[in-house]
């Protein structure tokens, strides 16, 4: 069926916004969450308006379902049969962070080898027999700041290797990053022991990462960087920082209450184009906003995220600095332009992190790009895109006057 006619009234819109704001709050409590896309609803109790209830459409006799990732099924879902799988989605580990669509189980069904003419108490099980096939949301890295997280342990399913970071990282100054958390993080080069590991992180030890997804085509397939936090003293902060709109007055308990920023590190030379590659990561900032920067109730005001991003990507530009050896004697940065696309709430009290990258430069013209997302990468809360300017310090006082 036609989009136009399936998204009459906006009704896909809606569902898709509904989707994010179920993302985005798992996210921000620490929750897991399932999301059911069943066919057209038939069967009773009849309550909606729709033909079927006036038809008193009954589905047929069949419990029968059909699940497949995405959204690509369409055809009806008994009312029972969807409320049986919510309660399969409640009960079901396997069932966390997925995606699915259902309907009615056909036998002519082309899905054929995703189908199963069974019982809806038996939904779960098509759940688990094709966990591969069902949409997990892992579109980014995940990644983990291992200055606060407390223990956190990890199985591996093939090596059975468990990384766990005890209390003793809390504070490092740096930042490993990994895009499936059952793979192992190393450490000096060596694999962090079994299960309750107590190493500490070295001073300036650099941390192998194993399967990092968007650069996984180097030689070995494995890319050795870290983050190194580049702001650790902001406790300590100067005059300067006092009357930063950050670390000045917006500062502090219900407002931001954390802005660490990381700049990445690129250790293994023999692969170039880890460094070369375009658009390069820059900059990650891990932080914290209360609950008193809202626009609407419980919600971060959209122009506290531009100020967060426009933060971000003027240390990004530090770091451009440092790698590309600019020189900005006599010269300043400030940004020429910024646009933000807000995708989904960013809820007040809430913890993320920001990416930034660069993509161009042009003369005294940079071109960055960021997102704002959950620290697992699974939801994406907002995207920017910004044109700094190095412009001459003395030319920028005279326009003042
Ligand atoms: C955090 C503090 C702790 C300290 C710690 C120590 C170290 C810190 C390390 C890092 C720093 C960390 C954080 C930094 C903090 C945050 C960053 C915030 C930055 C800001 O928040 S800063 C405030 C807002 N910002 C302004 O206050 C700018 C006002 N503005 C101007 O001052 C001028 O407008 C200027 C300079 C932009 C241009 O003026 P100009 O005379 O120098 O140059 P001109 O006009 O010739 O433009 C040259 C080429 O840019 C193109 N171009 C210009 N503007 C454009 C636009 N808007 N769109 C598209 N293209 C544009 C032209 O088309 C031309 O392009 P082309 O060369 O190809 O023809």
């Amino acid at each position: 069926m036609p989009f136009l006619i399936l998204n009459l009234f906006g009704v896909l819109d809606a569902k898709r916004s509904g989707e994010d704001a179920v993302k985005s709050y798992a996210m921000n409590s620490g929750c897991s969450y399932s999301i059911i896309r069943p066919g057209r609803l038939v069967g009773g109790p009849y309550t909606n308006l729709d033909l079927a209830t006036l038809f008193q459409v009954e589905g047929g006799a069949s419990n029968g379902v059909t699940v497949q990732s995405g959204d690509a099924l369409l055809g009806d879902c008994k009312r029972d049969v969807c409320a049986e799988a919510v309660l399969q989605c409640l009960e079901n580990r396997e069932c966390e962070d997925v995606v699915f669509s259902m309907h009615r189980f056909r036998a002519s069904s082309a899905t054929a080898s995703m189908t199963a003419g069974v019982s809806a108490a038996a939904a779960a099980a098509i759940f688990l027999s094709y966990p591969a096939r069902m949409e997990r949301d892992h579109h980014h890295d995940v990644q983990y700041s291992i200055s606060r997280e407390t223990i956190q342990q990890h199985t591996t399913s093939n090596n059975n290797i468990m990384t766990a970071w005890s209390s003793s990282l809390l504070d490092s100054n740096y930042w490993l990053r990994s895009n499936i958390p059952t793979k192992c993080e190393a450490v000096n080069n060596k694999k962090m022991d079994t299960v309750n590991n107590n190493k500490t992180f070295a001073s300036n030890t650099p941390a192998t990462v194993y399967g990092e997804e968007e650069e996984s085509n180097s030689a070995n397939g494995r890319i050795n960087y870290y983050y190194k936090r580049m702001n650790p003293n902001d406790v300590d902060r100067t005059s300067l920082m006092e009357s930063h709109a950050i670390f000045g007055p917006l500062w502090g308990e219900g407002l931001i209450e954390r802005y660490h920023v990381y700049k990445r590190i690129n250790t293994n030379n023999e692969h170039p184009q880890i460094v070369l590659q375009s658009p390069r990561e820059l900059t990650v900032v891990d932080l914290k906003v209360g609950k008193k920067l809202n626009g609407h109730d419980g919600i971060i005001h959209g122009g506290i995220i531009s100020l967060l991003f426009d933060e971000a990507m003027g240390w990004a530009y530090e770091c451009l600095q440092q790698q590309d050896q600019i020189d900005s004697s006599g010269m300043i940065i400030v940004t020429a332009n910024l646009t933000v696309n807000f995708r989904a709430p960013f809820l007040a009290g809430s913890e993320a992190v920001i990416r930034v990258y660069h993509n161009e430069t042009k003369g005294r013209k940079i071109y960055f790009s960021a997102r704002l997302e959950s620290k697992d990468g699974r939801v994406v809360f907002a995207e920017a895109s910004s044109l700094f300017v190095l412009a001459r310090k003395d030319k920028l006082r005279m326009k003042e006057r």
